[in-house]
């Protein structure tokens, strides 16, 4: 039977990467989606932008909407400290169980929760299942048209506290403009736009960072 795409992008990892080195897993996947197939992880341009933003909130608590393969979970969860934790919800049950098998090729598996199920059904749910109050940081890159509902179901649950900090994929491309309206037009964000290119290509995209002002 014929391979998937994220299967092809784990065999890479497996034959490329070092167990337990996080930064040869980023490079294997940077690689395969540059040389061999495309694939829509957040990638190396943007993927420094992130990480500037989570070494600069230092995180004890990340949540991160859409997994897809791991690429940036891995990226995120290399950066926290010891004590730290991320959960990432992803719909998909194939792109899940690559995931799963990318976190751990990374070594990371004790620092990551992955959750499968929609997020609509779990941001509700998180603080009693997982024991978390609020999230210091939330990154979105799950289906673009549940940014903005996803981002009022987190307020109403409580999961945002002044200081929060919410980093969007692809506001650009394929773009989320309801849900940039909203962050740039609340009293209650202080947004910043970071412009970049869409994961290797050259295309315009752009991560916006929104601290919530509670
Ligand atoms: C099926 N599915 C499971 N998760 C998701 C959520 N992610 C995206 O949709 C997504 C899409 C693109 C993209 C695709 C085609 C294109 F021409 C240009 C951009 C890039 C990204 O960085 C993304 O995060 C979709
Ligand atoms: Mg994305």
């Amino acid at each position: 039977t014929q391979s998937t795409r994220p299967q092809r992008l784990l065999s890479a990892v497996q034959k490329n990467a070092t167990r337990g080195n996080p930064r040869s897993v980023v490079r294997a996947i940077d690689e395969f989606c540059r040389h061999k197939e495309w694939a829509m992880n957040v990638g190396d341009e943007k993927g420094c932008i992130l990480d500037s933003i989570v070494s600069e909130v230092n995180p004890v608590t990340v949540l991160e909407l859409g997994t897809y393969c791991g690429y940036s979970t891995v990226r995120i969860a290399s950066l926290l400290p010891p004590n730290a934790k991320l959960i990432t919800l992803e719909f998909n049950p194939d792109f899940a169980a690559i995931a799963r098998q990318v976190i751990a090729w990374a070594g990371l598996q004790d620092k990551v929760q992955l959750v499968e199920g929609s997020s609509g059904d779990w941001i509700p749910k998180i603080q009693e299942q997982f024991g978390i109050n609020t999230f210091d940081l939330v990154f979105l890159d799950h289906w673009k048209d549940r940014y903005l509902p996803d981002t009022k179901l987190m307020e109403k649950c409580g999961l945002l506290r002044k200081g929060s900090v919410l980093v969007a994929d692809n506001v650009i491309c394929p773009g989320t403009p309801d849900y940039l309206e909203y962050v740039r037009s609340s009293p209650c964000y202080k947004s910043q736009y970071f412009i970049s290119h869409l994961e290797y290509t050259k295309a315009e995209d752009g991560l916006e960072k929104s601290v919530f002002l509670g």
